[in-house]
């Protein structure tokens, strides 16, 4: 059986037909249930990579397969649904919805992935489960996501990357904004409870002294050749 929960071959990505290179790999793996940190200076490709991970974008030349899936096969419909059902993000600027309450932002990816809400058992008792877990106050739940802190909204697009159990986490910069003690803070939280979701972690940061949370890490290196 293959272990792989996302293998990368022979990748090349550029923007533009015209323009240069934005991203080359010759070869990466992660294995299911472990969690990779990359890492590398601005604007080295680290966004660019999670989002070919997600189907976001498509290579020019290579191969991405997501647990045996690869995802060049998949049509654009086909990559949404895909991402939906088997992928978690938490971006950098968390995206949360501000009008809707806390809870209601955790439980966007069961309407959006049956497949989510199956395996959430009851959404909203999941929901608050994690939210809990990620030690946010229960009093929150109800209120629009825009009146909360900067921590505070970390930790709800956390529970809600998290929420059906995807099996790939994806984390985008999730720390930056936080100071070193509740950066280290926040990612034990999100890793144990990836772990107990049984995801596999990709998580970026251009921070390398985050890198001992992690299994693995990957360094991206910016200016590949055109
Ligand atoms: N939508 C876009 N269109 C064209 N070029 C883009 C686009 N998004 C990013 N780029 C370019 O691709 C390169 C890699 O960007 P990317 O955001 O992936 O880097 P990064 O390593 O995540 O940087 P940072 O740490 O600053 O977030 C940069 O040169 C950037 O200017």
């Amino acid at each position: 059986m293959n272990a792989a929960a996302i293998r990368i071959d022979d990748l090349a990505f550029r923007w533009r037909p015209d323009g240069p290179l934005c991203l080359t790999l010759d070869h990466l793996a992660v294995d299911a249930g472990k969690s990779l940190f990359l890492h590398g200076p601005s604007g080295a490709g680290k966004s660019t990579l999670l989002n070919l991970i997600g189907g976001v974008l498509l290579p020019e030349r290579g191969r991405i397969e997501v647990f045996g899936q690869p995802l060049g096969q998949l049509s654009g419909a086909g990559r949404d649904a895909f991402r939906a059902d088997h992928l978690g993000f938490v971006f950098q600027q968390f995206n949360l919805l501000p009008w809707l309450s806390v809870l209601d932002n955790v439980l966007l990816p069961c309407r959006f992935s049956r497949r989510r809400a199956d395996r959430a058992g009851d959404p909203a008792v999941a929901a608050k489960r994690l939210l809990a877990a990620l030690d946010l106050d229960a009093t929150l739940a109800g209120v629009p996501a825009a009146e909360l802190s900067v921590g505070q909204q970390q930790r709800v697009a956390a529970a809600r990357a998290l929420i059906g159990r995807p099996e790939i986490l994806i984390a985008d910069e999730p720390t930056s904004a936080l100071d070193t003690a509740r950066q280290d803070a926040f990612i034990d939280l999100l890793l144990a409870e990836a772990k107990a979701a049984g995801s596999t972690v990709v998580f970026v940061s251009h921070d390398e002294r985050l890198a001992v949370h992690f299994d693995q890490k990957f360094a991206l290196t910016a200016g590949v050749q055109p």
